[in-house]
């Protein structure tokens, strides 16, 4: 994999915030965009999806996994999740079990926001230990 320079970086941020403007949020009204870099160089977003029924919620960053599952992507180089808080926002416990599922180990997973903040965790060190293919596949 080529090392991500920082023009390309700061082409999956802007796609990040992009995605953040189409939040659907009317009941936390807490505005989430996620971009993610394909292992092919192609980039794409995610926001996050609620619904009247709470629990059906589905957050940036698994929508954007699943809109690239569904361009035929599988492996990815990083994510960046985008909000406009004061603090940077981690992904939840839902979505680091699905970004362990596609991601190497080693992958950054960059929270940004508005102020330009940044914060880098690995996945590893979002989900030690994780269950993934692996533990049911043959691989
Ligand atoms: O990393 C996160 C954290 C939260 N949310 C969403 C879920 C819900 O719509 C709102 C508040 O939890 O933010 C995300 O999309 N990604
Ligand atoms: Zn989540």
């Amino acid at each position: 994999m080529n090392e991500i320079t920082t023009e390309l970086l700061d082409e999956v941020i802007a796609a990040a915030k992009a995605a953040y403007q189409l939040a659907y949020a009317p009941y936390s009204n807490f505005h989430v965009g996620a971009a993610a870099l394909t292992a092919n160089g192609n980039i794409v977003k995610g926001c996050n999806v609620e619904n009247a029924s709470y629990g059906l919620t589905v957050c940036a960053e698994r929508n954007c996994i699943s809109q690239a599952v569904i361009n035929g992507e599988q492996q990815f180089q990083l994510i960046v999740i985008y909000t406009e808080q004061d603090k940077l926002t981690p992904p939840c416990g839902a979505c680091r079990q699905v970004i362990a599922e596609f991601f190497e180990q080693s992958a950054p997973v960059l929270a940004v926001n508005h102020k330009n903040e940044r914060k880098t965790w690995t996945v590893q060190e979002l989900l030690p230990d994780a269950f993934t293919p692996k533990d049911l596949l043959d691989l």
